[in-house]
């Protein structure tokens, strides 16, 4: 099984996604090192001595072949070692590499501690293995076509010591493929965060399901997650990816029963005489997801309607009419009409997005957020999350959106290259969609309208932002496949 992620980065092989979590949230799910411990400990007690690390050595021998397209006669393969289990999985693919026409050559950290059936294994089938110490190890990584790292895998955290940090610094100057193995050494598996050197991997193997943190960094380049049949119990799982599928599936045609209500009803409060554009944007997005019915309510209502016909216009949420879900604030202004309207929107008993504009006013008056009884969904970029919440640290964006999401109540959807969205009870998810091409003016306002369609239509908030932010990433890896520059190129894409 393969992450979904952006159709640059990642093809897609998608399992059957199950279901995890409490209240259950439907994605492919992703467990801490704790619950991989667990499930680890229950799968050795019922296999032979020795069989999970042929299977993980046998992944990541199938992931090296397949990036090399099956060509690994004659080529340089560097292992790096470290003196645990890691480092055994990567001599154990060291040595199926070298029985099919490889040349390897292990650097180990700590040759005496090395694990000795894997060490041994490979001396057998002629591989080379070196103490770091001693090696002349730029002169070998620059000749090398492949460099495993198998410095730490799960029982370690970062920074790495030396000799790995200095090791790893070398490695990711060189031209070679890099594949790690369960994890990035220098990454920590439950967060993401890197602190310190950390091997920048083109692919990662992992081994028993995707750690958190492989999917909020951008070191772990392509992830291969292998089961090796001992996957935790997914109803422990509290962060996830959501498939292709799964949002079709929040995404059902109108039924012969169905009418303009049971289809939702989304507002928009968006644009001002400054940015009219943004009005339009995210009205275009609400659209385009094919809700019940869009209302505008905002000074652009003219502009709006002639945009986009089917939307109903008025000047104010207070008078636009019945609204089943909320949207406020791409580029709306923070002026005293503004906030007006903010506090209006905010007195709504269904489900209220914020975005933008709308949050530079709640961070200038938290206040605002006292009364706010229902669902309620906050879409920060991190500058914006940082003025929001000085005091939560960003460099762990996962547990920096969650303490959020605890603290105010609301869905904290925080934007990036690997945008974290979590709810208050401690669920989240991790988008894995996306282009560079969405880092464009405007692309901002059209995910609001979209993420606005799918809460008028009643689901969780989580799923809704979390789905939105799926669709908007799906949108943009087309829009760059077909070289469509400009936001508003997004509207067309999005299903
Ligand atoms: N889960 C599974 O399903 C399966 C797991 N398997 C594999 O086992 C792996 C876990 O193996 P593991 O427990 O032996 O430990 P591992 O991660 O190799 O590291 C231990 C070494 O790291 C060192 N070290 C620690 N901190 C460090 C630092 N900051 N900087 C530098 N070094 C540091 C530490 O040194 P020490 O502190 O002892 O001196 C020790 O030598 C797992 O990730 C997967 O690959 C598969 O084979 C089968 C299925
Ligand atoms: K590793």
């Amino acid at each position: 099984m393969e992450i979904p992620s952006s159709a640059q980065e990642q093809q897609m092989t998608i399992a059957t996604p199950p279901t995890f979590g409490t209240p259950p949230t439907p994605g492919i799910p992703s467990c801490t090192v704790a619950q991989i411990r667990d499930a680890e400990r229950a799968a050795l007690a019922r296999t032979p001595e020795g069989a999970l690390m042929r299977r993980a050595a046998g992944e990541l021998t199938t992931a090296v072949l397949d990036a090399l397209d099956g060509h690994v006669v004659g080529r340089s393969v560097v292992l790096l070692v470290g003196a645990g289990n890691n480092g055994g999985d990567a001599l154990w693919a060291g040595v199926a590499l070298r029985r099919r026409g490889g040349a390897v050559t292990a650097l180990l950290t700590d040759p005496a501690r090395a694990h000795p059936a894997g060490a041994a294994g490979l001396r057998r089938v002629g591989g080379r293995l070196l103490d770091v110490a001693r090696a002349d190890v730029e002169k070998l990584l620059a000749a090398a076509d492949v460099v495993i790292d198998g410095l730490v895998g799960l029982a370690a955290r970062p920074p790495l010591r030396e000799p790995a940090a200095s090791l790893v610094r070398l490695a990711n100057r060189c031209a070679a493929l890099r594949v790690a193995v369960d994890l990035p050494s220098g990454l920590d598996p439950d967060s993401g965060v890197a602190t310190g050197e950390i091997f920048d991997a083109d692919v990662t193997v992992t081994f028993g399901g995707a750690k958190p943190g492989l999917l909020v960094s951008t070191s772990a380049g392509r992830v291969v997650v292998a089961d090796l049949g001992m996957a935790p119990d997914p109803a422990v799982a509290s962060v996830g990816v959501l498939t292709d599928q799964l949002v079709a599936g929040l995404l059902a045609d109108p039924g012969s029963g169905d009418d303009k209500y049971s289809g939702g009803v989304v507002g928009i409060v968006a644009g001002s005489a400054q940015y009219p554009g943004a009005a339009v944007l995210a009205v275009g997005g609400a659209v385009r997801l094919r809700p019940g019915m869009v209302r505008y309510a905002g000074p652009q209502a003219a502009a709006v309607v002639q945009a986009w016909p089917e939307v109903v216009g008025a000047d104010d949420p207070s008078r636009a009419g019945r609204v089943q879900a909320w949207v406020v604030g791409p580029g709306a202004g923070t002026d005293t009409a503004a906030r007006d309207r903010l506090v209006t929107v905010l007195a709504a008993d269904g489900p209220v997005l914020v975005d933008a504009d709308g949050l530079t006013l709640l961070a200038a008056e938290p206040a605002l957020l006292e009364g706010r009884r229902g669902p309620l969904v906050l879409t920060p970029h991190e500058g914006e999350f940082a003025r929001l919440f000085p005091d939560l640290d960003l460099t762990d964006r996962l547990g920096a959106a969650r303490a959020a999401a605890a603290s105010t109540g609301a869905v904290i959807l925080l934007k990036g290259h690997r945008t974290v969205i979590a709810a208050p009870d401690g669920r989240a998810y991790v988008n894995t969609t996306g282009s560079s091409w969405l880092a464009t003016a405007g692309s901002g306002d059209v995910l609001a309208g979209v993420m606005g369609s799918l809460l008028a239509t009643g689901i969780d908030p989580l799923l809704a932002a979390a789905a939105g932010a799926h669709l908007h990433g799906r949108a943009g890896e087309r829009a760059a496949h077909d070289r469509a520059a400009g936001a508003h190129q997004l509207w067309d894409r999005l299903r």
